[in-house]
């Protein structure tokens, strides 16, 4: 659905220019929910304007549904923009006018005719389970209302693609549950791609087929949510399950084991019986994520067992990622 190359913006700064997106390759298969995280700064937002060429990359080529968008003039451009729906953080929504005339915007500037209008208005708020507050202006909904506003106002086009830039940021976090619910949602009842930028890892877990990680304007870490929680090294893997600071465990080893799928479900008793180890789980968590189940922990194991090298070598034949733990 989307596929980048080479994809390079800089920006002109009174300090001298700032490269905000410094070679990035990128695909995104229909139906995937792709995420970029990174900290501010990376290049996340420049990275995702250059999709819909919002912001006109300096080189690169970046094609939508096989139409090379970089190569398009202005006039065709536009065209192609509206078969790529966007979400924001904070919501961008017209403040004078109601939800349903929110939606209805986004008709008339496709040019719908006023008589279809109202039909498709009802069925977009329907879509986002807001049909019973179509009248009431921004101001009266709550944060989530907004952005399920947003999202139908995305939507008004029917686009296969939908651009989401922080859209649970500003949003606390039940709220957030159910719009990841939502989007979830439509993009397996519309067959939507998604491809979102965020800094909160539990849009990655409730979400996300696919991950890169950004920093510096490029990706260092990209793929499955599956294959990268399972690198070694992995920034994701970390990021998603932190352990906290190492705690200082006298004639102990620490190590740290990542767990993806039902691998791994035995790992403790594993140690325990197979090797006869004294165990003890110093930190962790093991989550169902979107993709896959996943999680990782810290155990502490008793340097002098003489099991302790054949146990760990065990732990990775059987695909379990172990780390000395940091
Ligand atoms: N229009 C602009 N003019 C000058 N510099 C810019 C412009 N837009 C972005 N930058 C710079 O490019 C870099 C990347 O910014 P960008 O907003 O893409 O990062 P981000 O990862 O989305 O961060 P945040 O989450 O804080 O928005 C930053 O150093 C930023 O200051």
């Amino acid at each position: 659905m989307i596929r980048i190359e080479g994809l390079r913006k800089t920006f002109p700064t009174r300090g001298g220019p700032v490269t905000a997106v410094d070679g990035v390759d990128l695909t995104v298969a229909e139906g995937q929910v792709f995420g970029v995280v990174g900290r501010s700064g990376a290049g996340k937002s420049t990275l995702l304007r250059c999709v819909n060429l919002l912001e006109r990359p300096d080189e690169g080529r970046v094609t939508v549904a096989g139409v090379e968008l970089t190569g398009l003039p202005e006039r065709h451009l536009r065209r192609a923009r509206q078969d790529i729906g966007m979400i924001h953080q904070h919501f961008a929504l017209l403040h004078s006018r109601t939800a349903a005339g929110n939606v209805s915007f986004a008709l008339e500037v496709m040019g719908v005719p006023r008589r279809k209008r109202a039909a498709r208005v009802e069925e977009l708020l329907d879509l986002v389970d807001l049909t019973d507050r179509a009248d009431a202006y921004p101001a009266q909904l709550s944060g989530g209302q907004k952005q399920r506003v947003g999202i139908a106002r995305a939507l008004a086009s029917r686009p296969r693609l939908l651009l989401s830039d922080e859209a649970t940021s500003a949003l606390d976090p039940d709220t957030t549950g159910a719009i990841l619910t939502l989007l979830r949602d439509l993009t397996r009842r519309l067959g939507l791609t998604i491809l979102l930028i965020t800094h909160e890892m539990d849009v990655v877990k409730r979400l996300c087929d696919a991950v890169a990680v950004m920093r510096d304007g490029r990706f260092v870490e990209s793929g499955p949510v599956a294959d990268l929680v399972n690198r070694p090294d992995s920034q994701l893997a970390r990021d998603l399950f932190p352990l906290g600071p190492v705690p200082t465990m006298p004639d102990h080893v620490l190590v740290d084991v990542t767990l993806t799928g039902r691998a791994g479900d035995d790992v403790v008793a594993t140690l325990a019986r197979r090797h006869d180890l004294d165990v003890r789980i110093v930190a962790g968590a093991v989550e169902q994520l979107a993709a896959t189940r996943a999680g990782r922990l810290r155990l502490a194991l008793p340097e002098a067992a003489p099991g302790l090298a054949g146990a760990l070598h065990d732990l990775r034949g059987a695909g379990l990622t172990v780390e000395a733990a940091r």
